[in-house]
C-alpha cells in the first residue's frame, strides 16, 4: 500500500527548530510511492515545536510518498493560514520536488485552501489533514455502510464549502472558484438532500444492527468490544483472543471477515467491524474490533462514524487497548483522545490494556503504569503479539462482566422438557443435569436475563410450585 516506505515512523521529518519562524524544510525525492502519488507535508502551531509524525504516516497510509515537509511556529493567517513568506517557500519546495500534492495537518478554511492552492504550481492539490482521513477511509471502504458512511462524511465537509463558494459566486469576485464552475444555493439544497438520504439508510442498517446484538445477548452472549488509537494492536489481540472465525454470517460480506482481522503497522488497517468468538473459561463472549479513534476529527467526521462506535458503546465491556511501547506523553495524548470519544456515548465498564509490552525495558511498565494510573486505572499488561498476559487479560474480562446467576429447574420429563434443557445447554453454563421419578433437573448459570427466561419456560411445563 505504501510502496517502497518501510520506515513509518516519520522521524526523519523532524529536526529541530530555532524557536522562531522556524522554517523545517527536508527534501526526500527517493521517497515516492509506487503508483508515482507524492506529497509534502506541512503543519503550523501556534506555539512549540510541529510534530509531523503522525501526518506523515496518515499520508504514507493515503498511498503517498513523503518527498518534502514544512512547519511553521506561528499564529493563523487569516488568508494563508501559514505567512506568506512560507506559503512562497512551499512553492519552491513543490517545484524543486514535484511534489503532486500538499497535506497540511491543520484545519484549513475554504478560502485559506483556495488561497493556498492559487500560490502553487497548476494541479497541485491542497489537502487538510481531515480530507486526508477521508480519503484514506474512502480507499477502504468496502461495505454498503463503510461507504454510506464514507460518503455522508464528504458531503458534511463539502456543505460549508458550498455555501463559501456560493457566497463567493453571488460577489462575482471569482468566477469559476476552484475549477469547479458555477455555484448557487441549488449545489446546497442538493448536498442536504443527499445528507438526509444517506442518513436514513445508515439508520436503518444500525436498527438491524441492534437488533442482531440484542439477539446475541438473549442467546446468552456477553459482547465484548476493541477500542483504541489506531495502531495500538487491537486486530492483533483480537486474533490471540479469538476461539474460531467470525460470527458475522449474516452480515454483508466484508474482506476483513474472510480469514483475519488484518494488521499492519499502519493507520486504519481496519475500519468496518470483525467479531468473532472469543476463547473463554465459562462465559460466552463476542468479540468486536472496531475502527481506530485519532485524535482532532471534528464532530462531523466521528458522528458519520457512530453506527461503527455503537458496537463499542453498547457492548457489555470495552477493552481500551493502548501502544505501551510510546512515549508515557503519546499515551496520555491518545488515551484522553480514546476518553473523549467514548465519553458521552459509551455505557459499558472500561479495561484498561498496555500492549506491546515486548518492547518495554524492564521497569518501564511499573514507570508507565504509576504515570497513567489517573487515566488508566488498573490495566492489564499484554503482548498481542507474543501472547504474554492474555491469560491473564481472558481472567480479567471474565471477572468484569455482569455477574451471573444460579438456578435449579426441576420439569417432568416431556418433549418440551427436553428441548428447555436443550435450550438450557445453548444459553447457560449447565453444572449439573440428573433424571429421577420422571422428572429432570438442570442447575445452572447465566445471565439474570437467562435465568428469567428460563424460569418462565419452565413455569409453563411444570404444574405451578414444582421447582
Ligand atoms: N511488538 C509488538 N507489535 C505489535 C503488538 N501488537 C500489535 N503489534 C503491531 O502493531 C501494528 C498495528 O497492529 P494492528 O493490530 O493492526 O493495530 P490496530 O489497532 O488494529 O490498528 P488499526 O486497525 O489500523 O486501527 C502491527 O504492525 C502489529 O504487528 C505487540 O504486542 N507487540
Ligand atoms: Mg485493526
Amino acid at each position: 500500500m505504501t510502496g517502497g516506505n518501510d520506515g513509518l515512523d516519520g522521524t526523519t521529518d523532524r529536526t529541530t527548530t530555532d524557536g522562531f519562524d522556524d522554517a523545517i524544510e527536508r527534501v526526500d525525492p527517493s521517497d515516492t510511492d509506487a503508483d508515482g502519488r507524492s506529497a509534502i507535508v506541512a503543519k503550523r502551531v501556534d506555539s512549540g515545536t510541529a510534530d509531523l509524525t503522525e501526518i506523515s504516516q496518515l499520508t504514507r497510509a493515503a498511498g503517498y510518498g513523503v518527498v518534502g515537509s514544512l512547519t511553521q511556529t506561528r499564529t493563523e493567517d487569516a488568508a494563508f493560514m501559514f505567512g506568506e513568506g512560507k506559503v512562497a517557500e512551499l512553492r519552491d519546495l513543490v517545484r524543486r520536488t514535484g511534489a503532486g500534492a500538499v497535506i497540511i495537518d491543520n484545519d484549513v478554511g475554504p478560502y485559506q485552501t483556495f488561497n493556498i492552492g492559487g500560490e502553487l504550481p497548476e494541479g497541485v492539490e491542497v489537502i487538510d489533514r481531515f480530507t486526508l482521513i477521508l480519503e484514506i477511509f474512502g480507499q477502504r471502504a468496502n461495505t454498503r455502510k463503510a461507504q454510506l458512511q464514507v460518503e455522508l462524511a464528504e458531503l458534511r465537509y463539502e456543505l460549508p464549502r458550498a455555501e463559501a463558494k456560493a457566497s463567493l459566486a453571488k460577489r462575482d469576485e471569482r468566477p469559476g472558484f476552484m475549477g469547479l464552475g458555477e455555484y448557487d444555493e441549488s449545489v446546497e439544497r442538493d448536498i442536504k438532500r443527499q445528507i438526509s438520504e444517506i442518513r436514513d439508510e445508515l439508520e436503518s442498517i444500525a436498527d438491524k444492527e441492534r437488533a442482531r446484538r440484542e439477539q446475541r445477548r438473549e442467546s446468552g452472549f456477553d459482547l465484548v468490544a476493541l477500542a483504541g488509537y489506531t495502531n495500538a494492536g487491537k486486530s492483533t489481540l483480537m486474533r490471540q483472543l479469538a476461539a474460531e472465525l467470525d460470527v458475522d454470517e449474516n452480515e454483508e460480506r466484508h474482506p476483513d471477515l474472510d480469514s483475519t482481522a488484518e494488521s499492519q503497522d499502519m493507520l486504519f488497517t481496519t475500519l468496518g467491524t470483525t467479531t468473532r468468538r472469543a476463547a473463554m473459561e465459562k462465559r460466552d463472549v463476542l468479540l468486536t474490533d472496531t475502527v481506530g479513534f485519532i485524535a482532532d476529527l471534528p464532530h462531523w467526521l466521528v458522528e458519520s462514524f457512530e453506527s461503527t462506535l455503537d458496537s463499542v458503546y453498547r457492548a457489555d465491556l470495552v477493552l481500551l487497548v493502548v501502544d505501551a511501547s510510546e512515549s508515557v506523553e503519546e499515551m496520555r495524548e491518545k488515551l484522553v483522545t480514546s476518553h473523549d470519544t467514548l465519553y458521552e456515548r459509551n455505557e459499558a465498564p472500561i479495561v484498561t490494556v498496555f500492549n506491546k509490552v515486548d518492547r518495554l525495558e524492564p521497569g518501564e511498565l511499573a514507570d508507565k503504569r504509576a504515570a497513567l494510573s489517573g487515566l488508566a486505572p488498573e490495566p492489564v499488561a499484554v503482548s498481542a503479539r507474543t501472547g504474554a498476559g492474555v491469560a491473564e487479560l481472558r481472567d480479567r474480562v471474565e471477572g468484569e462482566l455482569p455477574d451471573w446467576e444460579r438456578e435449579r429447574l426441576m420439569v417432568p420429563v416431556s418433549d418440551d422438557a427436553m428441548s428447555l434443557v436443550s435450550w438450557i445447554h445453548d444459553h447457560a453454563h449447565v453444572d449439573e443435569e440428573t433424571y429421577a421419578d420422571e422428572h429432570v433437573t438442570v442447575a445452572f448459570e447465566a445471565k439474570p436475563s437467562i435465568v428469567a427466561r428460563a424460569r418462565s419456560k419452565a413455569a409453563e411445563l411444570a404444574p405451578a410450585g414444582s421447582t
